[in-house]
C-alpha cells in the first residue's frame, strides 16, 4: 500500500482558515475573520454562508452529521449528533445546515452536572459555535461527523464548560499583557497570544490482558497487583528503541493529526515499561486546549484498532512512574516575539524579567489554586513520587535567573540614580536560558529557557483547567506590576526601565517563598514548605478546598473570568467526580476480591491442605515454613473478608451523607481501607499459583509483545 506523505494530508480533516478563504466569498471571508478576531457576534446573513460552506466542505468528506463539541467541567469532551438529512416540501431528501444551525444548538442537556448552578426544570443549555477554533471532520465507520468547537451555557447564559472561562482568561491575559508592553514602547505589537503545549504521557497494555481486569476497564487504573521484580528495570525503557507494534500505533496516532493538521514534534519510550509520551507543537492556548482533546480521542480509538487498551490514568500501577500531561505555556507578541524569551537586549531582558516576575508574583499570592487546578480523583496517587512533582506549589527558575533575580532584590538602592547600574547580568543574559532539567524534575512548575512547564498536570486531565487558572494568576501579578509601574513613572521619578526594576524587586521579594530550587522530594521540604507558608493540601478534597478561599474565589470574579458562584459550582462538580470515582473504586475493589481473590486463595488453600495430608508420613517432618505460609493464606482470606465487608459498609453509611461529609469519609476512611484490602490482596498474589490467579499479573501487562 502506498502511504501517502505528512505533507500531503496535513490539515484534510480540518476547516482552517486556509481552506475557509477557499470556499468562502471574498466578502463573506472578511466579516468571519472581522468577526473572530474582534470577538464580535456573526451577522447571521454570514453565517448563513458559512454554514453552506461548512457542510459543502464536510459532505464531501463523507460527513452525514455535524455535532457541536464542547467540554462540559467533567473535563471530558460532549457532542450530540444531528443529521444534515432533511427532506424538502415534497418529500425529497436533501441535506441542510443553516446559519442558526451553526451559531447555537440546544442538546437539552440536563444530564451534564451544573454544581447547582441550572435546575432540571431549566434544563435546557445552548451550546454556541466557537469560531476561533476551527470546525473538523471525524471518520466514522459508515461516515464522518463535522465537528464544531463550542462553548455551552445554561438558559440564562451561564457558562457551563470550560471552554468559556479559558477563553476569558485568554482575553484578560492579553489585555493585562499589552497594557504592559505598551509601557515598554512596543507600538508596532498589535495583540498578544498564549502559546501552548502539553506533553501527553500514556500506558499502551494488551487489550485482552486489559480486559480481564474490572479495575481497568471500570476505575483506568489497577487496584490490586503486585510489583513485579521484573519490572524495576525501568531504566532500559526510557528513551530506548520503540517496540515496532507500539511503533505502529504511534503513526498511525501521528497521521491522524496530520489530517487534523497538528503535528506530534516528538515521540518516546518513557520511564516505565508500556509508557510512552507524545508531546505536540506549540499552540494558541484555546487551540492547543482542543486539539489536546482530539488528541487523547484519536490515541483512545486508535489503540483498539492495534489491540490496545490506553491508560490515560495518573498512577495506573502503583510503584511504577505514573502519566503527566506537562503543560508548557508562555506569551507571544503579534510580532511573533516569545515574552518569555531572554534577549541580547537589556531593555527587552528588562521586559522578560517583568513578565517573569509577575508570573512569580501571581503564584506566591494563589499557589493554592493551582493545586485545586490539578486537583482529580488519580493525581492524588501520582503526585510525589516517580519523576511527578509533589502537591506543593513551588516554582524552579535555574541557577542564572535565581541569581539575577536575588541581585535585584538586594542590589537596588531605594532611590535608583539611572539605569547604568545595571549590571546584574541582564546584559549577559544568554539568549535562552539553560536548563537544569534534572532539577527541575520534582518541580511543579518549572521554567525551561523560554517558557514555564507545569508539571503537576495529569494526563487525563483537561489543559483549559490549569490553563485558565495559570492565566489568571499571571494576570493578576501582570496588573500589580503594570501599576506600580504605571504609578512610579507618572510621578516622573523614573523612567520606565528604573521603574519596571523597582517592580521586579517586588515581585522577586514577595515570591522568594514559593521560589525553591532544592529537590523538593526532600523529606525535610514539606516542614519547610509549610514554614515558608506555602500550601501544603495532600488529598483532593482539600486540594479542591482551596478554590473556595475568599481571595481565591474573588480573584476570578474580579478578572471576570468565573462568577463567585461559577467558582462554587465548579468546586461542587470536581468534588461529586472525585467522591462518584471513588465510589467506583470501591466497588470494583470489593467485587474483585469477592469474585476472584477469594476463591482462588480458597482453592490455593485446599490445593496445599490436599498436598500436605497426601505426603508420606516421612515427609511430614520439618513443615514449618510450608505450614507457615498456609497459615498465611488462611490470615489473609479472614483479613480480605473484612476488608472487604468494612468497604461495603463505608459505601453504604457514605451513600446517606452529604457531599461535603461523602468526601471526608471516603479521603480519610475509604483511601486507607482500600490500602490495606491492597496490601492483604497483594500479599496472598504472591502465595497464590499463576494459573489459580484471577487476574493478569503486573509482569503480564507491563509488557509489549
Ligand atoms: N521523565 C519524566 O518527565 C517523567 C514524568 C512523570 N511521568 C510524571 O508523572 O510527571
Amino acid at each position: 500500500m502506498e502511504i501517502s506523505r505528512p505533507k500531503e494530508i496535513f490539515g484534510m480533516n480540518v476547516l482552517d482558515r486556509k481552506t475557509m478563504k477557499e470556499v468562502l466569498p471574498d466578502e463573506i471571508y472578511r466579516k468571519l475573520v472581522t468577526a473572530i478576531e474582534g470577538g464580535q457576534k456573526l451577522d447571521i446573513s454570514v453565517a448563513d454562508f458559512v454554514a453552506t460552506a461548512m457542510k459543502e466542505w464536510a459532505v464531501s468528506k463523507g460527513a452525514t452529521h455535524y455535532t457541536h463539541w464542547f467540554l462540559p467541567r467533567t473535563e471530558t469532551t460532549a457532542e450530540k449528533h444531528m443529521a444534515f438529512l432533511t427532506t424538502d416540501e415534497s418529500g425529497a431528501p436533501m441535506d441542510s445546515f443553516s446559519g442558526m444551525e451553526l451559531v447555537r444548538s440546544e442538546p437539552d442537556a440536563s444530564s451534564f452536572p451544573s454544581g447547582g448552578i441550572r435546575s432540571t426544570f431549566e434544563a435546557r443549555g445552548y451550546s454556541t459555535w466557537d469560531p476561533s477554533s476551527p470546525a473538523f471532520v471525524v471518520r466514522s465507520p459508515k461516515g464522518a461527523t463535522l465537528c464544531i468547537p463550542s462553548v455551552f451555557i445554561s438558559y440564562d447564559g451561564t457558562p457551563l464548560d470550560m471552554k468559556t472561562p479559558l477563553l476569558k482568561s485568554i482575553d484578560v491575559v492579553r489585555n493585562k499583557s499589552m497594557r504592559l508592553l505598551k509601557l515598554f514602547g512596543n507600538r508596532s505589537v498589535r495583540s498578544v497570544d498564549v502559546t501552548v503545549g502539553g506533553e501527553q504521557e500514556y500506558f499502551l497494555v494488551d487489550e485482552e490482558k486489559a480486559r480481564k481486569r474490572p479495575d481497568i476497564m471500570k476505575c483506568g487504573r489497577t487496584l490490586i497487583g503486585a510489583p513485579s521484580p521484573l519490572e524495576q528495570t525501568v531504566e532500559a525503557h526510557y528513551f530506548g528503541s520503540i517496540h515496532p507494534r507500539t511503533l505502529a500505533y504511534m503513526e498511525d496516532v501521528e497521521r491522524d493529526m496530520y489530517r487534523m493538521g497538528q503535528i506530534l514534534k516528538t515521540r518516546h519510550n518513557e520511564v516505565a515499561p508500556c509508557q510512552f509520551e507524545f508531546a505536540p507543537d506549540i499552540a494558541e492556548g484555546n487551540l492547543g486546549c482542543d486539539q489536546n482533546h482530539i488528541l487523547m480521542e484519536i490515541m483512545k480509538k486508535m489503540a483498539i484498532r492495534h489491540g490496545f487498551k490506553l491508560m490515560l490514568h495518573e498512577k495506573p500501577f502503583a510503584g511504577v512512574n505514573g502519566s503527566g500531561k506537562h503543560l508548557n505555556f508562555s506569551l507571544r507578541d503579534s510580532e511573533g516575539r516569545n515574552l518569555l524569551k531572554p534577549s541580547s537586549n537589556q531593555r527587552r531582558n528588562i521586559q522578560f524579567l517583568t513578565f517573569l516576575s509577575a508570573f512569580l508574583l501571581g503564584v506566591s499570592k494563589h499557589g493554592g489554586l493551582l493545586r485545586a487546578a490539578i486537583a482529580s480523583p488519580g493525581n492524588m496517587h501520582r503526585l510525589g513520587g516517580h519523576e511527578a512533582p509533589p502537591a506543593i506549589m513551588s516554582v524552579y527558575l535555574g541557577d542564572l535567573l535565581t541569581q539575577i533575580l536575588d541581585n535585584i532584590e538586594k542590589g537596588l538602592p531605594d532611590k535608583m540614580p539611572s539605569r547604568s547600574l545595571i549590571d546584574l547580568g541582564l546584559n549577559r543574559l544568554p539568549a535562552v536560558v539553560a536548563d537544569n532539567s534534572d532539577r527541575n524534575r520534582t518541580s511543579p512548575i518549572a521554567f525551561t529557557g523560554n517558557k514555564f512547564e507545569f508539571r503537576a498536570v495529569g494526563a487525563p486531565q483537561a489543559l483549559a483547567g490549569p490553563l485558565t487558572v495559570l492565566l489568571a494568576v499571571w494576570s493578576k501579578g501582570i496588573e500589580e506590576m503594570t501599576s506600580m509601574i504605571e504609578h512610579r513613572i507618572s510621578e516622573g521619578r523614573m523612567d520606565v526601565t528604573d521603574a519596571a526594576l523597582e517592580a521586579i524587586r517586588h515581585g522577586a521579594k514577595e515570591s522568594r517563598a514559593v521560589r525553591f530550587e532544592g529537590n523538593a522530594y526532600a523529606p525535610e521540604w514539606q516542614n519547610d514548605a509549610a514554614k515558608r507558608g506555602l500550601t501544603v493540601a495532600n488529598t483532593t478534597p482539600e486540594a479542591l478546598d482551596l478554590y473556595l478561599i475568599p481571595e481565591n474565589r474573588s480573584l476570578f470574579a474580579d478578572l471576570g473570568i468565573m462568577t463567585e458562584r461559577e467558582v462554587e459550582a465548579y468546586h461542587e462538580i470536581r468534588t461529586e467526580q472525585y467522591v462518584n470515582a471513588m465510589d467506583v473504586e470501591m466497588a470494583t475493589m470489593t467485587a474483585m476480591i469477592r469474585e476472584g481473590v477469594l476463591p482462588a486463595v480458597t482453592r490455593q488453600i485446599s490445593l496445599e491442605s490436599e498436598a500436605i495430608r497426601s505426603l508420606p508420613e516421612e515427609l511430614r517432618k520439618d513443615m514449618d515454613p510450608w505450614n507457615k505460609s498456609l497459615k498465611e493464606l488462611v490470615t489473609l482470606k479472614n483479613g480480605l473478608i473484612t476488608g472487604i465487608e468494612n468497604l461495603d459498609d463505608l459505601r453504604q453509611r457514605a451513600n446517606n451523607m452529604n457531599l461535603s461529609e461523602r468526601a471526608r469519609i471516603v479521603t480519610e476512611e475509604a483511601l486507607p481501607q482500600m490500602a490495606a484490602v491492597r496490601g492483604m490482596s497483594d500479599a496472598a498474589e504472591q502465595l497464590v499459583a499463576g494459573d489459580i490467579w484471577p487476574y493478569p499479573r503486573y509482569r503480564d501487562l507491563l509488557t509489549t509483545e
